[in-house]
């Protein structure tokens, strides 16, 4: 196998949220958890998209991941390689997007690497290196609530200079707008003076095709999936990918189905809220998780009650007042990571009853669902909404499966019944 691009996602739901995006510009893609195995059998795809759980540890351990991964896309010919980051920039001043974006563009030897979270498609935009999710600035959006790391300022020069060790420039939109040669004159100009990383703007998806063309030039690019779709088309345009179909197997699971949310995203509640109408939903006490009083046994004893009659969900969220109030009592790490835990725990049990069809909302819960689970690897199927794909595992000891990895802020307002309606 040949890889014509690798992909190192800080997330499980944004890995996958990119791997929709490849599959869907015709690149044959596979989603892995983690570095694979040497026994994994992979089936022969243009793209590898290799799902880290990077974007909340510490830096030093970011790094580390994923310039393992890196090298194993490497070595599987891959010349470029994109470090998949959210579409919000999620990050802290101690990383982890500039740490890792630093020790990837040490390794691959270019100068410059273009930076970009623009995904217009979900209404993520770059207009003078300032990130607008929808029509706000980053910093007035819901993202200035986000649980693990709430985002203060819009301005991504900025954001991305206070955590790499890189001078950091901007492309701008009128340099964009002016087509490729204009985007690498910028970029040597601003080599020149010293800069590592460039933000560039993009606010429409003809843009993020030229910036994916230039972007082919280097060996390392650092974005979300506009900069995905930007990268997909330059090879398909190139003749470098022959473009394949998107897989229709939709070959039916049967079984149980829930859905697990411990996304306390506005995008989220507003879904919870919405499903209450149609399913039994299941409201964990995330103070009882914390102290460790029985939410586990308790969400399984109901869920075999309810599963046997149809879809349930089963859901950690509340407000950002009670995240803040939780967070303040028990610190925010120790909260995130019980009630993480505790959801895996409830996966795990969901799957020993025979569950073969799950819904997960939330990056981080996703990921410690998918780890508990223990699954290696995921194909694309069909896209239940933009960033959202039903995902069916490969090589799980289990056998078939489909999941469905939803980041927070995605999904339109009955997400987890459109999600439910593509698992058969
Ligand atoms: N009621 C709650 N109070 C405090 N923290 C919570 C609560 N429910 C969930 N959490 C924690 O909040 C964090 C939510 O992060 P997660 O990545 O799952 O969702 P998200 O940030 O909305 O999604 P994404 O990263 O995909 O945008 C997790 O660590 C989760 O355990
Ligand atoms: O880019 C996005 O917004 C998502 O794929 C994601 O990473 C959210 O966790």
């Amino acid at each position: 196998m040949t890889l014509a691009l690798g992909c190192i996602a800080d997330d499980y739901t944004g890995a996958s949220d990119l791997a929709n995006m490849l599959t869907r510009c015709g690149l044959r893609t596979v989603q892995t958890i983690g570095v694979p195995a040497d026994s994994l059998q992979i089936p022969d795809v243009d793209a590898v998209v290799i799902s880290l759980k990077s974007r909340s540890i510490e830096a030093s351990q970011a790094v580390a991941r994923s310039r393992e991964a890196d090298k194993w896309l490497r070595a599987r010919g891959a010349s470029h390689v994109l470090f998949k980051i959210c579409s919000t920039f999620d990050s802290t001043d101690a990383g982890n997007i500039g740490p890792v974006m630093d020790a990837l563009r040490a390794d691959a030897g270019d100068a410059i690497v273009l930076v970009t979270p623009a995904f217009p498609g979900t209404g993520r935009t770059v207009y003078q290196g300032n990130l607008f999710v929808g029509n706000l600035p980053l910093n007035e959006s819901p993202l200035k609530d986000h649980p693990l790391n709430p985002m203060h300022d819009a301005n991504l020069v900025r954001v991305l200079a206070r955590q790499s060790q890189s001078r950091v420039g901007l492309v701008d939109l009128a340099t964009v707008a002016k087509g490729a040669d204009a985007i690498r004159a910028r970029l040597a100009e601003l080599a020149k003076h010293g800069a590592n990383a460039a933000i560039i703007d993009s606010v429409f998806d003809p843009e993020l095709e030229t910036i994916g063309e230039v972007a082919l030039d280097h060996r390392l690019s650092v974005g979300a999936s506009g900069m995905g779709l930007g990268l997909a088309r330059g090879l398909v345009a190139s003749g470098r990918v022959t473009a394949a179909t998107a897989s229709s197997d939709r070959k039916a699971i049967g079984g149980p189905v829930a859905c697990l949310a411990g996304s306390c995203s506005q995008a989220t509640l507003a879904q919870i809220a919405q499903a209450e109408k149609s399913m039994p939903v299941l409201r964990l006490d995330p103070e009882k998780i914390v102290k460790g009083e029985g939410e586990t046994e308790r969400a399984l004893g109901w869920a075999r009650d309810h599963l046997g009659k149809g879809p349930v969900l089963i859901a950690s969220s509340s407000t950002p007042d009670q995240v803040s109030a939780l967070q303040a009592k028990h610190g925010r790490d120790a909260t995130g990571h019980a009630i993480e835990q505790t959801m895996a725990a409830i996966s795990e049990g969901l799957v020993a009853a025979g569950l073969r069809r799950l819904v997960v909302a939330g990056g981080e819960t996703s990921g410690a669902v998918v780890d508990r689970l223990g699954i290696p690897a995921f194909l694309v199927g069909p896209e239940i909404a933009a960033g959202v794909p039903v995902l069916r595992c490969v090589g799980w000891s289990k056998g078939d499966a489909v999941l469905a990895l939803k980041s927070g802020n995605f999904g339109g307002p009955d997400f987890f019944n459109d999600a439910i309606r593509l698992m058969p």
